[in-house]
């Protein structure tokens, strides 16, 4: 089936997203937050901020005006930073009807709601049908046609399967799963793990250290999202430990690169501005750090990735920390 797609976001991952629809034959619509962005990709064909080096499909098409964007589709893909999704998301209020179909693909915990995007988008849209598109997807490959999977997650069987017949490809495999809160919290809190990495790569204390924090890392995650609701067995598929590793050992990734560049002595304000993109994980801590506490769940690699990020402790302190801590099965 050829469609007709909505994409809102125009950064580095939406625009592989857009352009791997437009791979499978769907007309796309690349909603951008900046007018001349917008501008840029209609006049000359390639998005001059993301991903400048690769040349857009002639079925992607990009608009700033919310009213167009909103109308060129039902299937309404949300690719936005979780931070500025819900000021995007009022504005469109008016514009949904109930033919629309909602996918997320952006990862994260809104910091002033403690909301998965799930959540944000039950806010607004009451009953809407809603997909959680996650799993191990640079984006930096997906654009260049490689092959990877991923999972649509929704509570509604139809819903999944739908965004999984629309973006199915050889390159880009896709799995439908029920458990929309395991894999929201697979999505979100492996940035947090990755940010550990990252700083941990700094240190140069070897692969051992990395792939025993990365796992209990793992456990963490497992463990909010349980208690959040989600099944323990999401975390051992894509949207779990799949996106943990593409994240952790990845130079693709911002979390990563920006764990690294903090653990080299830059500050948070810093790295990101270096950094030019977004890193969900260094958000989404602070919205963890207040989950684990609600839910009275133990995250340590979280904290310490927040007391390093936000508090005093320096990167050593936070090690040190985190090796002597009380002994305990696994
Ligand atoms: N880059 C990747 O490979 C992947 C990213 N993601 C997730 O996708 C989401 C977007 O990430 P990227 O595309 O990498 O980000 P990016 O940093 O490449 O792009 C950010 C986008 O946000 C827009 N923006 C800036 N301020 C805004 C505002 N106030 N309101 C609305 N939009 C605004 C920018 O114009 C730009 O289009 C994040 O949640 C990220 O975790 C998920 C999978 C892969
Ligand atoms: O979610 C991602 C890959 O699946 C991208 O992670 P980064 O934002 O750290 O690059």
């Amino acid at each position: 089936m050829n469609s007709k797609v909505t994409v809102w976001g125009n950064g580095t991952w939406g625009t592989a997203l857009a352009q791997s629809l437009a791979r499978s034959g769907h007309e796309v619509c690349l909603w951008c937050f900046v007018e001349e962005e917008a501008r840029a990709i209609n006049a000359n064909g390639y998005n001059p901020s993301y991903l400048q080096d690769f040349q857009l499909s002639p079925l992607v098409h990009a608009a700033h005006a919310l009213q167009e964007a909103a109308e060129f589709s039902d299937y309404w893909l949300f690719v936005t930073p979780t931070q500025f999704l819900r000021a995007t998301l009022e504005k469109l209020v008016p514009f949904y009807t109930s033919h629309v179909e909602i996918a997320n693909a952006a990862k994260g915990v809104e910091i002033s709601s403690l909301k998965l995007i799930s959540q944000l988008m039950e806010e607004f849209f009451p009953g809407a049908a809603y997909t959680a598109l996650s799993g191990p997807s640079h984006a930096e490959e997906v654009i260049r046609n490689l092959p990877m999977a991923l999972v649509s997650a929704s509570r509604n069987r139809e819903s999944a399967t739908l965004w999984q017949k629309l973006l199915n490809r050889e390159t880009f495999r896709v799995y439908t799963n029920p458990d929309v809160t395991g894999v929201e919290v697979g999505g979100a809190v492996k940035n947090v793990v990755a940010i550990a990495s990252g700083l941990l790569h700094s240190l140069e204390i070897g692969d051992n250290a990395t792939a025993a924090m990365v796992t209990r890392g793992l456990s963490e995650i497992t463990r909010l999202g349980v208690a959040l609701g989600g099944r323990p067995q999401t975390f051992s598929g894509l949207a779990g430990i799949g996106d943990l590793m593409v994240t952790a050992y990845s130079r693709h990734s911002r979390n990563f690169r920006l764990g690294e560049m903090i653990g080299r002595g830059m500050t948070l304000n810093e790295a990101a501005a270096a950094l030019g993109q977004v890193a969900e994980g260094a958000y989404t801590v602070k919205a963890v750090k207040k989950l684990s506490e609600k839910f009275s769940v133990e995250m340590p690699i979280s904290s310490a990735v927040h007391e390093v990020l936000y508090g005093r402790l320096d990167l050593k302190d936070a090690l040190q920390n985190l090796l002597t801590r009380d002994p305990k099965p696994e």
